[in-house]
């Protein structure tokens, strides 16, 4: 169980050359139920593609996608999707914002109040809940934009460079409080960053994609224990994983 790309390939127009351009090209990629697994690959390699395959919001050319046993390829709604940029709407509160996957889902408002107070306590953000977008930092957008998506329902997530934006001691905040988060969950995660660190730091799987058009070059195990802290970066099997990573990534 889990989620499952099996031969995906995609191409777009290249509007220069007014020609196709492959972006993947028969990618195959596992998530175990329960697990967390990041993408690192250069610029423009297709990682923002594949999330729209995944998310349903774009068609692969060929290929499944599989989440628990089911094809998802085309179906939006089957995962809880965090894109780059965090797209709060500037005309609603943080709370108002939090509500907005229960709303397309029609779902049971007094119970999704319920549940999203809940939640905004486990991430800190109570006292912010009537803020607007533009009153928040940028570490509480994004905890804001996190928790959206956690409220979408799902068990899996699939979260595109969510702490890119943020300056390094925000984003090593964020990584902390995430690794808690998980912690006290069972959630299956694909998480995309540039971040090698970032990527050894959270990740049960850390998978190297190569320039575009997307292949898998190598995948990596990462089985350091848990709970983990920023200073397990240091040891000389984390230095050494980040010397293979860079290798590939530099070639
Ligand atoms: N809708 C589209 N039409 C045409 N080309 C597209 C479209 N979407 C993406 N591309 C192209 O596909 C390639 C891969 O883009 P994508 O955003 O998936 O890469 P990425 O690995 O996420 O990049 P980055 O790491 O910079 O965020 C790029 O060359 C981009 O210009």
């Amino acid at each position: 169980m889990g989620l499952s790309l099996k031969s995906l390939s995609k191409s777009y127009l290249n509007p220069q050359l007014n020609q196709p351009m492959k972006i993947l090209d028969s990618l195959n990629l596992e998530v175990d139920s329960g697990t967390f697994v990041s993408l690192i690959g250069p610029s423009g390699c297709g990682k923002s593609t594949i999330c729209n395959l995944i998310a349903g919001i774009d068609n692969p050319d060929f290929g499944d996608i599989i989440l628990d046993g089911q094809k998802i390829q085309g179906l939006p709604g089957h995962i809880g999707y965090m894109p780059q940029k965090d797209l709060l709407l500037p005309w609603r509160t943080l709370f108002d914002n939090l509500l907005i996957g229960c709303q397309i889902q029609h779902r049971d408002k007094l119970s999704a109040r319920a549940e999203a107070t809940k939640w905004l306590n486990q991430f800190g953000l109570t006292p912010f809940s009537n803020h607007y977008p533009h009153q928040l930092s940028g570490g509480m957008r994004q905890r804001g934009a996190l928790l959206r998506t956690i409220l979408f329902g799902k068990k899996t997530l699939l979260l595109d460079e969510p702490f890119g934006a943020l300056d390094a001691l925000t984003r090593q905040e964020m990584q902390h409080w995430l690794l808690s988060i998980l912690s006290q969950t069972q959630y299956t995660v694909l998480f995309i960053t540039h971040d090698i660190d970032e990527a050894i730091l959270l990740s049960d799987k850390v998978v190297v994609l190569s320039k575009r058009p997307a292949t898998i070059i190598q995948e990596f195990t990462v089985s350091f224990p848990h709970p983990r802290n920023p200073e397990l970066l240091l040891s000389k099997e984390s230095l050494e994983l980040k010397k293979q990573l860079l290798q590939l990534l530099i070639n």
